[in-house]
């Protein structure tokens, strides 16, 4: 076996380890950052800094049992990819800026719950508190901030490289949806959604921002581990309507922020009821099946329970977040929301907002 094939095992036997707890490989999601064979000498590095202590040793762990089965004479040495072995565009402390001074990731395990509502409502929010505020929509499957927040182009670029971002309701906006054609449908694989992520945290002209909220897709997997990656995520935020089968997905996105090492700081409950404007009663439509208290870690209240509201839907579709609406009553619960999660993510509240949180 010459360099060349012994090259080509290496790597074949990198992309039968599946990454603990998902069905994906290590190499698409981006971990092995070089494989080097000089002679029969093979050196792999692996990229896994963003990771919790414990899974870089498991991962080590599988990495080096994997190429065991190489041959007897094959000498083999993992390392963890230094700074300088990564090249610099690919280190992650160049991906997300030293301006940005908090990411939140907003995710939910179903779709449609109403999660792009939240965050689009809670970055309003966050700016109408007096916080530098941006919105990076990675909903790659279904982009639909933009439209939410009545924008649909960016603006023209002024440096070269640079991407300017769009602006509205106070709040510094990107999509992958401008990225593509209106209509058009991308299969985007690991290693293009890991470039994505990263280029939409280096190569945005952010600016200052006290947080960025990312809009992340439903489910668990790749956008959420390049945020991890490049981003590194200060707090994760779940949206979830009170029926067991959104809660079911809702846990194991719970549980990949928590192997991401990403502290989860709540869930909102959206949809929770529905107010009807002829009886004035409160409904639920949902069955109101949640998990076990201890199964969320004891003592647990959401950080916010939204109605189901027509007019969250209108707005919407109006590019008109309610919660940019001072007279709103849904706005209301959105800056009670936007005071709790900015407490937990030790943002400059003024004294007035600050008071607000713990009401
Ligand atoms: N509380 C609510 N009351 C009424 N309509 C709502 C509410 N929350 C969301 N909606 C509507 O439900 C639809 C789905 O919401 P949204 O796009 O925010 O969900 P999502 O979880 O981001 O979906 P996906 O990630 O699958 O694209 C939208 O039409 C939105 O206007």
């Amino acid at each position: 076996m010459n360099e060349q094939e012994l090259k080509q095992r290496v790597w074949q036997a990198l992309k039968r380890i599946t990454y603990p707890g998902y069905t994906r490989d290590i190499v698409s999601f981006g971990l092995v950052e070089r494989v080097h064979v000089e002679g029969r000498q093979v050196t792999v590095s692996l990229m896994l800094s963003h990771l919790p202590a414990q899974r870089q040793e498991e991962v080590m762990r599988l990495v080096q049992e994997a190429l065991g089965a190489l041959p007897d004479d094959v000498v083999i040495r993992v390392e963890h990819a230094t700074q300088q072995a990564v090249s610099a565009s690919q280190d992650p402390s160049h991906a997300r800026p030293p301006t940005v001074r908090r990411v939140l990731a907003v995710g939910s395990g179903k779709g449609g719950v109403g999660k792009s509502t939240v965050s689009v409502n809670l970055a309003v929010a966050l700016a109408r508190l007096g916080l530098r505020v941006g919105l990076l929509d990675a909903d790659v499957y279904g982009p639909n901030v933009p439209r939410m927040m009545g924008v649909d182009t960016l603006p023209p670029r002024r440096q070269r490289g640079r991407i300017p971002t769009a602006e509205a309701y106070g709040v510094r906006l990107i999509s992958v949806g401008f990225m593509v054609q209106p209509n058009q449908a991308i299969a985007w694989r690991g290693p293009m959604t890991d470039k994505l992520i990263r280029q939409f945290l280096a190569d945005v002209e952010w600016g200052d921002l006290d947080v960025l909220v990312v809009d992340l897709p439903p489910g668990t997997g790749d956008i959420a581990m390049a945020l991890a990656k490049y981003g590194r995520p200060e707090g994760a935020l779940l949206v979830v309507t009170p029926q067991a089968v959104a809660w079911d997905d809702a846990l194991k996105a719970a549980t990949m922020f928590h192997k991401l090492d990403i502290p989860l700081l709540g869930f909102v409950e959206n949809m929770a009821y529905f107010v009807c404007d002829e009886c004035g009663k409160r409904h639920l439509f949902f069955p109101q099946n949640r998990p076990a208290p201890e199964v969320l870690g004891g003592e647990w209240q959401p950080l916010a329970q939204l109605p189901f509201d027509p007019a969250l839907a209108f707005a919407g579709d109006a590019g008109r977040p309610v919660a940019a609406d001072e007279n709103s009553p849904l706005a209301d619960a959105f800056m009670a929301l936007a005071r709790r999660v900015a407490l937990r993510l030790d943002l400059p509240l003024n004294k007035d907002a600050e008071e607000g949180a713990h009401a």
